[in-house]
């Protein structure tokens, strides 16, 4: 998938996601998330290898592979290098409050990808967030994405109400059944209303057997590109 004309929110993911783009330099290993924000920084990399930025480049998922590839960025893998210096990702929501214990906390997972995203901003040297303005909120309330083994989804469920959550299955659109991710399990969108604590709620949610991973990202991001209307606003933690 490509990352679509500019207007509106797609202007703003545009300036947030290029602007990133800009913090690559000659001889870094780069992760590259998955969304329709990631997706400009990963053209604008694209452009810059054909000008003879050389780079290598970690895909956290098909999508963000296969628009690599087509943009000619050279890809390599987690185990083949010694580690990334920097991984560009989307989210879903950011905690924007420097007042609360929460500032900087994300969910991501909208695209099914945050177990391997979550993998790579965590081996990254720096993590940089790229939203347009519409993520930023005061408290995380977006139901969290939680990836489980197919066997154990209804068992995971009934253990997530009893932290008070609401599982839903997430459904395909285009087949019937579950949305199955790329590494072929399935999600768990989980509401819990305002999240307050998302440190808590994220230790609880790891320690559910057979979750594989869930999109609650704490204390991860290093910097967040924030495109507005204005222009770009940036936040560094
Ligand atoms: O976490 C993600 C995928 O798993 C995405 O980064 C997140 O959903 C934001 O996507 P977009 O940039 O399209 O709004």
């Amino acid at each position: 998938m490509s990352a679509k004309s500019s207007g509106g929110a797609d202007a703003h993911k545009r300036r947030a996601g290029e602007r990133a783009a800009e913090e690559v330099e000659d001889g870094m290993v780069v992760g590259l998330g998955t969304g329709s924000t990631t997706a400009y920084a990963i053209e604008a990399l694209g452009r810059a290898v054909a000008d003879g930025l050389e780079i290598r480049g970690i895909a956290t998922s098909f999508q963000s592979r296969r628009l690599a590839l087509d943009v000619g960025i050279p890809l390599t893998d987690l185990d083949a290098v010694d580690g990334i210096d920097l991984a560009i990702d989307g989210a879903d929501q950011v905690v924007d409050d420097p007042d609360s214990p929460a500032h900087r906390a994300l969910i991501k997972g909208g695209g099914a990808a945050h177990a391997r995203e979550k993998l790579v901003a965590a081996a990254a040297d720096r993590f940089v967030v790229v939203a347009d303005s519409s993520k930023l909120v005061p408290v995380l309330e977006a139901p969290v994405p939680v990836e489980v083994l197919p066997a154990a989804h209804t068992v995971v469920a009934d253990r997530i109400e009893d932290l008070g959550g609401d599982p839903t299955l997430r459904m395909a659109t285009h087949k019937d059944g579950p949305v199955v991710t790329d590494n072929g399990n399935l999600v768990l969108d989980c509401a819990f209303g305002s999240i307050d604590d998302p440190a808590a709620l994220a230790r609880d949610l790891s320690s559910i057997p057979a979750v594989l991973e869930h999109g609650l990202f704490v204390d991860f991001a290093d910097t967040t590109y924030v495109g507005t209307d204005d222009g770009l606003e940036v936040r560094s933690y």
